[in-house]
């Protein structure tokens, strides 16, 4: 059997749009089982996602090998479906990865990346996830370029996951069409001072950054209510650093440990529809393991 794992990202962490992504230990999990004559797909999730060819992770694994033989495989993920915690591109790589292995394509971590990057259209979410950590990653069309974001190991992200799901494309379809010249300034100068920071491990800096997005969260406002309200809740802890995970709905604040449960206990008594949960960061991202029967 060989088993693939793969972590959930936080995209943009604030004013990154579209560049800056974290990895988070919340797994999907890929188990490649015997070959069979036709698709077999062991999944759990509640929605009406099939259990054959056409399911997403078989697709994504034929379009980069479209002579693979089918399999069985089970599906398991603690990454909740369309909530801004990067499951598309967990699922996406774990497809990829599995016609790397099964094709034997020998693709490097690059290639995958760059495979990865065409499919989901920008390099955020999955290029953590392949890598682990935090990434900074720019694709122009023809090349992926990515270098490591010192997010630092002593935080924990708190996160409230709402209970409705909100769909990347749609969250995209509110952005802007054009940004001023001087806002576009701005706005690229938060992100290069926030990589500047975190990578100087300058937590006040990087979380006062963390909350300038010029890029997409006032276009998402409406869709994402809660972002203000856990925003002002934080604030009131002096703490900083909230933002919209991905393209939400999801909300991520990055907190130092010993401010974790008071503000986890402030946003429990608000009583928000969601829940919150306390993650950490994945330093290993997409992993394979083979066992011999
Ligand atoms: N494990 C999976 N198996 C099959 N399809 C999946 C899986 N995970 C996600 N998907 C597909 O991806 C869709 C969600 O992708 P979408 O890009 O909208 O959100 P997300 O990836 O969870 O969030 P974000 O990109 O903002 O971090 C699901 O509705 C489903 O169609
Ligand atoms: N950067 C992307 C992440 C979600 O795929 C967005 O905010 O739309």
């Amino acid at each position: 059997m060989i088993t693939i794992t793969v972590p959930a990202t936080s995209a943009n962490i604030g004013p990154g749009f579209d560049s800056l992504g974290v990895a988070l230990q919340l797994y999907l999990t890929l188990e490649i089982h015997e070959e069979t004559t036709t698709w077999l797909v062991d999944h759990d999730f509640e929605n009406d996602m099939p259990h054959d060819e056409r399911h997403f992770i078989v697709q994504t694994a034929l379009s980069l090998s479209p002579t693979l033989k089918p399999h069985h495989i089970i599906v398991t993920s603690d990454i909740p479906l369309a909530r801004g915690l990067g499951s598309s591109s967990s699922a996406l790589l774990a497809g990829l990865a599995m016609a790397n292995v099964l094709s034997q394509l020998n693709l490097s971590h690059d290639e995958l990346l760059h495979q990865a990057t065409i499919l989901e259209g920008h390099p955020d979410n999955v290029a953590p996830a392949l890598l682990g950590g935090g990434v900074a990653a720019y694709y122009d069309g023809a090349r992926v370029f990515h270098a490591p974001l010192k997010v630092p190991k002593d935080v924990d992200f708190v996160t409230f996951i709402p209970s409705y799901e909100l769909l990347t494309s749609a969250a995209r379809s509110a952005l802007p069409h054009s940004l001023s010249f001087q806002e576009s300034v701005a706005a690229s100068a938060i992100s290069n001072t926030l990589v500047a920071a975190l990578n100087a491990n300058d937590l006040t800096t990087a979380s006062a950054l963390i909350e300038q997005d010029h890029f997409h969260e006032n276009a998402r406002a409406t869709l994402v209510p809660h972002l203000a309200i856990i925003r002002q809740i934080a604030h009131k802890l002096n703490i900083v650093g909230t933002y919209l995970s991905g393209a939400g709905p999801t909300v991520m604040t990055i907190v130092p440990k010993d401010q974790t449960d008071s503000l986890v206990s402030a946003l429990l008594a608000e009583n928000l529809p969601g829940r919150v949960k306390i993650l950490k960061q994945d330093l290993t991202g997409l992993k394979i393991m083979k066992e011999e029967k």
